[in-house]
């Protein structure tokens, strides 16, 4: 996500500030909102809301002719109508070229919220131009059609309406969310999907809510600004995910630290192209060198099924990485002392190594085909979810359909709310869970999930997931007890990953974004 930094004295701000944000799902919000409410003379949120959005809207677009709202049948809509009739005044005073169109929707033989009404009242004492249709053009869309309501799939002229909009090359200003996007979850009703022509921007309204940071959520919203209206959410309202945006910048090394002290990665995975005919070894090799470049003292990597198991293999872009045979990893001390990142490229060939992995590694990564081996055998999850009792720590790393296997649902049903199954995995198995994919979410244990916020496309390409499990590894290589610190250590390392395909070109001219190169980036985290 590209943050963008509009000159604003007072109201919306971007959302780019470093540490962790707190994120309200709808009910939480609705909470804090009526209690604001009841706090306040009438229409007080409302109209403070339609003033920022207002004036976002003027900040974006200052030379608009025409601005198109788009105003939805409940207090969304509401917003809507105060922000036109803000812009109606003040391109009013600008002369006859420049106008505000509302397309007002409200609900068939339903009465509209008090707060939307007396908005509605307003706008047409103040002259704003109302039509049934779109115009044929305009310089700036306010979608102000759905919020934080109960969403229905859209029919009639509302399905027109959004479709525009997200058709729109036009600028678009979403008001609280996207319309459509649901604030829990960041999926997105309706056929016309996540917007893609023109820039897009929500300004999200009291709070920021999860929906907005994963799945389509963050398509859907474009650049996202806060405007808290002046509430600050009472302590005793829940909250419902963090938005993790860790600095990311390496502290200083002690001059008396020796390799030993930041811990070793032992990498088990990779299976050679042996029987089965599928080579999976350079997965190992990117998670180890993810590990090395990530800080950790030492990397050990242990290849399975070597072709030829009198060659010695070795990794000429990156020496310092020490091979093994899993045979004598599995029996070595290493194997209980270090944190041990396994499943990358493992192939069938990581089943056999799981039922010792599990019960002896302290600290474990697991990934890939580790992940869809023990989503295959139910003694391999008895032993995982074993391990947290035994004093052990568990790191899962499963994209969309490794998730569902452990699950025994689908993609379709993770993608529908990202942060439960996260969540539900996490406290099924007592690990730490990353559930990847745009907007991945760290879930631990009875612990607010973390949601984030950095990453794009780019690293949507073969071996990323390998330099991540890499990079967890060294992160908490170090680390003697770390479930304390586990949740947060991990959602730095997923961060970094993320910060650094979203800074690919801010260095000089290195390429594209490939996972050897990408793994050739990382860099220690502070701490
Ligand atoms: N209250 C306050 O103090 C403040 C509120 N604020 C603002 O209010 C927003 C929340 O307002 P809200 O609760 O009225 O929900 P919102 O999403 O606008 O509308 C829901 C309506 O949409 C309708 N609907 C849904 N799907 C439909 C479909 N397919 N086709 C047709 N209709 C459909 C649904 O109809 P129903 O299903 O109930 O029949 C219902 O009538 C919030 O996001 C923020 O912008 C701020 O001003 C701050 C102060
Ligand atoms: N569109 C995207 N936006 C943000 N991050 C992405 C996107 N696509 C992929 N990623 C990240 O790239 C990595 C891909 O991991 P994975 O799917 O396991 O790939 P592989 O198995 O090829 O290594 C994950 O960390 C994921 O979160
Ligand atoms: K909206």
């Amino acid at each position: 996500m590209h943050w963008r930094d509009v000159s604003i004295t007072n109201g919306p701000r971007p959302v780019s500030v470093p540490g962790q944000q707190a994120l309200y799902g709808s009910t939480a919000t609705r909470q804090i909102e009526q209690w604001a409410a009841s706090t306040l003379p009438h229409h007080t949120l409302m109209s403070r809301a339609g003033l920022s959005v207002a004036r976002l809207a003027q900040a974006l677009q200052p030379h608009a002719r025409c601005i198109w709202v788009a105003c939805g049948p409940g207090n969304n809509g509401g917003d809507g109508l105060v922000a036109a009739t803000h812009l109606h005044r003040g391109m009013q005073a600008r002369g006859s070229k420049f106008h505000v169109v509302v397309t007002h929707l409200p609900n068939d033989g339903a009465r509209l919220p008090a707060d939307a009404l007396d908005a509605l009242q307003a706008a047409r004492a103040a002259g704003v131009v109302f039509s049934e249709e779109p115009p044929a053009h305009f310089d700036l869309a306010i979608d102000a059609l759905l919020g934080i309501g109960r969403i229905r799939p859209p029919q009639g002229r509302l399905a027109l309406c959004l479709k525009v909009l997200r058709d729109s090359s036009s600028p678009v200003l979403c008001v609280d969310l996207p319309s459509g996007l649901d604030a829990d979850t960041g999926t997105l009703t309706g056929e016309a999907g996540a917007a893609r022509a023109g820039e897009r921007h929500t300004l999200s309204l009291i709070t920021l809510k999860p929906g907005l940071f994963t799945g389509t959520g963050r398509d859907a919203a474009g650049h996202v600004w806060l405007d808290d209206l002046g509430i600050a959410p009472p302590q005793s309202t829940p909250v419902s995910a963090w938005l993790g945006m860790q600095p990311t910048q390496a502290t200083a090394r002690l001059h008396a630290s020796h390799k030993g002290s930041f811990g070793d990665v032992l990498v088990l995975g990779g299976q050679g192209i042996g029987v089965s005919g599928a080579g999976m070894t350079g997965a190992a090799v990117l998670a180890g060198r993810a590990a090395l470049h990530g800080g950790a003292g030492r990397v050990f990597v242990g290849l399975l099924e070597d072709d030829a198991p009198h060659s010695t293999p070795w990794d000429p872009a990156c020496p310092e990485l020490m091979f093994r045979r899993p045979s004598l990893l599995l029996e070595s001390d290493t194997l209980r002392n270090a944190c041990v990142v396994c499943g990358c490229g493992g192939g069938t060939a990581v089943a056999a190594l799981l039922p010792r992995v599990l019960s002896t590694a302290r600290t474990l990564v697991l990934d890939a085909d580790a992940l869809n081996a023990i989503a295959a055998d139910a003694s391999l999850q008895t032993l995982l979810s074993l391990r947290r009792d035994r004093g052990r720590s568990t790191v899962l790393t499963p994209h969309p359909l490794e998730a569902a296997r452990l699950l025994g649902s689908d993609t379709r049903q993770v993608m529908a709310d990202r942060l439960k199954a996260a969540q539900t995995l996490a406290d099924r198995f007592g690990a730490c869970c990353v559930l990847k994919g745009s907007g991945s979410v760290v879930a631990a244990p009875g612990e607010v999930p973390i949601i984030n916020a950095s990453g794009n496309a780019a690293l949507a390409t073969a071996g990323t997931g390998d330099v991540l499990a890499g990079m967890i590894g060294s992160a908490l290589a170090p680390l003697k007890l770390v479930d304390e610190q586990m949740q947060d250590r991990v959602a730095s390392a997923v961060y970094q990953h993320g910060w650094l395909a979203d800074h690919w070109h801010d260095t000089g001219h290195a390429g594209e974004l490939s996972a050897s190169r990408l793994a050739a980036r990382v860099r220690p985290l502070a701490g």
